[in-house]
């Protein structure tokens, strides 16, 4: 079984304006509200494949309804656990460039916590947790580093896809797979990466501190994959970029998707990259259609 968890989901709030004025009034010409956050992600894209997943996390208020009944329509598994605060609302503006405002996230407590660590105390062998997106300010750093701790204990693997201190306390507890792109390794390691030349020392270096699939996104640059038996290096498609709020995610989603159905190594580092650029490309997720497609665009070569 595949659970995702998202500790901070968001109901994501897209605007589109031709030109974002800073300081003035600005009055969008579209909008669209979408049920969001790392995990929850991770789990549409999984079923857009084909792939079940459950997904886990705290929801609260009526932005939390609006998640759960979205999940719900989309006929994924969901055990939230309701939370007393709304849920955030993460505001996705489409302008020249493309700007976020993350909201401040409704406050976690020790008994909504306690909750889910019993949700854990349920899961099998063999079965993969998806940790993703950021921890609530409510709840200590090192939580993701705690739990990858004791799901490996239970046999459980954990992919993680976090940035900042979660992601470096995280690396302690030797999770499975993390997924940061070029601007989150090199705060995790204190460095310049403009280059994937730049990252593979890094990246080697996270696969001898334990973890096994580390995997470098370069948004249109393409991606590195660092595992014990080898480094790899992958193109991204070229295409017209419509919207990348979420790619990370479809990367993540397409990796576990191929790795799960029992593709090589080399073929779920390709179908992750092809389900990022597809969602890169789409105005919400990509189709499955457009993934096959562009997987033939992509070449991954061993470094
Ligand atoms: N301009 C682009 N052209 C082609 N593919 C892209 C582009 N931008 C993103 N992608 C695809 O999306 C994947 C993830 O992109 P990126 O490196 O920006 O990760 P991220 O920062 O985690 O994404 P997110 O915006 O979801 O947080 C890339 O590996 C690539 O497959
Ligand atoms: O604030 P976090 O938890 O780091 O990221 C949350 C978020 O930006 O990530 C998803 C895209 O990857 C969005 O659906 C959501 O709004």
């Amino acid at each position: 079984m595949i659970y995702t968890v998202t500790l901070n989901p968001a109901m994501d709030y897209y605007v589109s304006l031709p030109t974002l004025h800073v300081g003035h009034v600005n009055r969008s010409t579209n909008d669209r509200k979408v049920a969001g956050g790392k995990g929850i992600n991770v789990s549409k894209v999984l079923k857009r494949y084909g792939t079940h997943s459950t997904a886990l996390g705290f929801i609260g208020g009526f932005t939390g309804d609006f998640i759960h009944e979205a999940v719900m329509q989309d006929d994924i598994d969901s055990n939230f656990i309701r939370i007393k605060g709304d849920t955030r609302i993460n505001v996705k503006i489409k302008a020249e460039e493309e700007s976020e405002i993350n909201g401040f996230s409704p406050e976690i407590t020790i008994s909504d916590k306690a909750t889910l660590e019993e949700q854990f105390k349920q899961l099998n062998k063999g079965d993969i947790v998806v940790l993703a997106g950021s921890i609530p300010p409510s709840l200590q750093a090192n939580l993701y580093a705690e739990w990858t701790e004791q799901l490996n204990g239970q046999g459980v693997h954990v992919f993680v896809d976090t940035s900042g201190e979660a992601l470096k306390q995280v690396i302690k507890a030797k999770p499975a797979f993390i997924k940061p792109n070029q601007h989150e390794l090199a705060e995790l390691t204190q460095s310049v990466i403009t280059t994937k030349e730049d990252a593979i020392p890094h990246a080697k270096a996270l696969v001898e501190q334990g973890v096994d699939y580390v995997l470098v996104s370069f948004a249109g640059d393409g991606a590195l994959l660092a595992t014990r038996d080898g480094i790899y290096s992958a193109n991204a498609p070229k295409g017209e970029l419509i919207n990348s709020v979420g790619a990370g995610d479809a990367t993540v989603a397409g990796f576990i998707h191929a790795h799960h159905e029992g593709a090589s190594v080399e073929d779920a580092f390709r179908f992750g990259m092809a389900s990022g650029s597809a969602t890169a490309f789409s105005l919400g997720f990509g189709e499955l259609a457009e993934v096959k497609r562009l997987e033939k665009e992509i070449e991954v070569s061993t470094i």
